[in-house]
């Protein structure tokens, strides 16, 4: 459960009273997510999300996280909005933590996505990246190449606790990735963490996507690269080719990928599987003490970078090429 932080009733009170949301009715920490403190805020006003933001986000990249939610949602695209304070503000502070309440969206997530449903998400995925076009602030992506070798150095030699040789496993794809990335791919804001539990369905439609506590300017590609590692791989690590088709079809079917973007996949499927095993190897290994936090397995995205290495073309994604 991810409630890193706790604070008092009489905190959230007089954090609440600087907004026009009545009386609180009910407050539940949130089982889900592993980055921030979420609880479920119902209030006279109706259910809202909590969050207290934690250690991997930056309080200056807040305005650029809750201005692109209003960006996203302005221009039609289904997500959550921060509810602003009566000073106008989207961004207060509770239990010394930066601390913003959002809108509640309905729908489920799903844990075993079919093949539609991968076909929805490449979707939207490309209308989030049309819809955030014109936004106005940028934002650096934090968990790029440059800044894998500096968080695999932060895990301490330690790699091997979780997979013996997994530390010169990857300390041999940083220096491949490093000397091969692309650069002068198409760029824009995107989200770069659109994993299944971020996205929403109701009635067997896709109905919103949460959580853009990620979302940066790079290359677009790459978001959907990072969406063929997670929606498209079964419980035995191997690749569905017809759920990775649906979501790259999908994709490409509201913005088409440029020659370029197809021929850069797999090495962007391998930079991506490689961000998130150093994010769950850093996480698995650092888990503070006392907090309510399942750390998620490393070794998924070891297995699942194995795969990408194993790559010739696209055409292993299910792309006619
Ligand atoms: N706007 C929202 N409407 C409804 N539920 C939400 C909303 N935002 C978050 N949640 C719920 O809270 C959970 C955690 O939220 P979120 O994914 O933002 O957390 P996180 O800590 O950033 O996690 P992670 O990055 O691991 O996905 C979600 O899985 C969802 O169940
Ligand atoms: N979606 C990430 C967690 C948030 O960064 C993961 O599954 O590792």
């Amino acid at each position: 459960m991810a409630v890193y932080t706790d604070f008092s009733d009489e905190e959230l009170e007089r954090f609440l009273s600087g907004y026009d949301l009545g009386a609180v009715q009910s407050l539940k920490g949130i089982a889900e997510g592993v980055e921030n403190s979420n609880y479920l805020l119902v209030t006279e006003a109706g259910q809202f999300i909590l969050t207290l933001y934690e250690k991997r986000v930056d309080p200056a990249d807040l305005p650029f996280f809750l201005g692109l939610m209003d960006h996203l949602a302005a221009r039609g695209l289904n997500c959550p909005t921060p509810v602003h304070n009566r000073q106008g503000e989207a961004l207060g502070r509770l239990a010394d933590r930066p601390t913003a309440i959002i809108t509640f969206l309905n729908g489920i997530s799903v844990r075993r996505p079919r093949p539609d449903q991968c076909g929805a998400v490449g979707r939207s995925l490309a209308e989030l990246h049309r819809a955030a076009e014109g936004f106005a602030l940028t934002r650096r992506n934090a968990l790029s190449v440059e800044s894998w070798r500096p968080l695999y150095e932060a895990c301490e030699g330690r790699a091997d606790e979780v997979s013996a040789g997994l530390g010169r496993e990857i300390e041999s794809e940083l220096d491949y990735l490093e000397a091969h990335w692309p650069r002068d791919l198409p760029s824009g804001v995107i989200h770069a963490d659109l994993f299944p539990d971020n996205v929403f369905f109701l009635d067997k439609r896709l109905s919103g996507l949460i959580d853009f506590y990620f979302a940066c300017n790079d290359m677009l590609a790459y978001d959907a690269a990072v969406c063929l590692n997670a929606w498209c791989f079964e419980a035995d690590t191997s690749l569905n080719i017809t759920k990775a088709r649906a979501l790259l079809t999908g994709y490409a079917s509201v913005r088409p990928f440029t020659p370029g973007e197809i021929e850069a996949l797999p090495l962007l499927a391998r930079g991506a599987a490689l961000r998130f095993l150093l994010t769950r190897l850093y996480d698995w290994l650092t888990v503070p003490e006392g907090a309510l936090v399942v750390p998620k397995d490393p070794s998924e995205y070891y297995r699942r970078l194995r795969f990408h290495r194993g790559v010739a073309d696209a055409s292993a994604y299910g792309l006619d090429l």
